[in-house]
């Protein structure tokens, strides 16, 4: 058998960035909590770890790329929320933000992490903001330290 990748979960060292969607503050700050949670407690130092608010999820590619062009960051998160309404909007914003945020990792070659929840309902983003579903922030944090360290292993 030949190599296998697999990264550790040590944060160490890592400089982190996070891009935050305004819309649905009340979720999305939530999801915040849970990323810096999760990033403290697997060794980011705080003073390492970057916020940026931008309006939206829409928003948040685009800023993503300012980070990431930056060459500072290990990992960039995107967190937001995105609940569907009563018209075609909700497909807009989710499709554009995770196309995104695919692009911008790909183009910059810095992980772009996706954790935007899409709901069709306020309760079950509340479910995955802190409650019974857990925190995609937090998880979106594990995955932020385990690409960073992946991509290390390829240098
Ligand atoms: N409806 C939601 C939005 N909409 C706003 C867009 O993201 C964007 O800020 C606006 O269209 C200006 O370009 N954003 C969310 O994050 N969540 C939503 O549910
Ligand atoms: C996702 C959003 O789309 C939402 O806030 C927009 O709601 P609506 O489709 O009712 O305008």
């Amino acid at each position: 058998m030949g190599k296998i990748f697999e990264a550790n979960l040590v944060g160490t060292g890592l400089k982190i960035g996070i891009v935050v969607g305004r819309f649905n503050e009340f979720i999305t700050s939530k999801l915040l909590d849970g990323a810096m949670d999760g990033l403290k407690r697997h060794g980011v130092d705080e003073e390492n770890i970057d916020v940026a608010w931008v309006p939206g999820a829409f928003e948040i590619p685009f800023i993503a790329k300012q980070m990431a062009e930056t060459g500072e960051y290990d990992a960039v998160i995107g967190l937001g929320t995105v609940i569907r309404g009563s018209t075609t909007h909700y497909d807009y914003v989710c499709n554009e933000a995770a196309k995104g945020i695919a692009q911008v990792s790909l183009q910059t070659n810095v992980p772009v992490i996706f954790g935007i929840v899409t709901t069709e309902n306020i309760e079950q983003a509340i479910e995955r903001a802190g409650t019974k579903a857990g925190n995609k922030g937090y998880d979106a944090a594990v995955s932020a330290i385990e690409m960073a360290n992946l991509k290390k292993m390829f240098k």
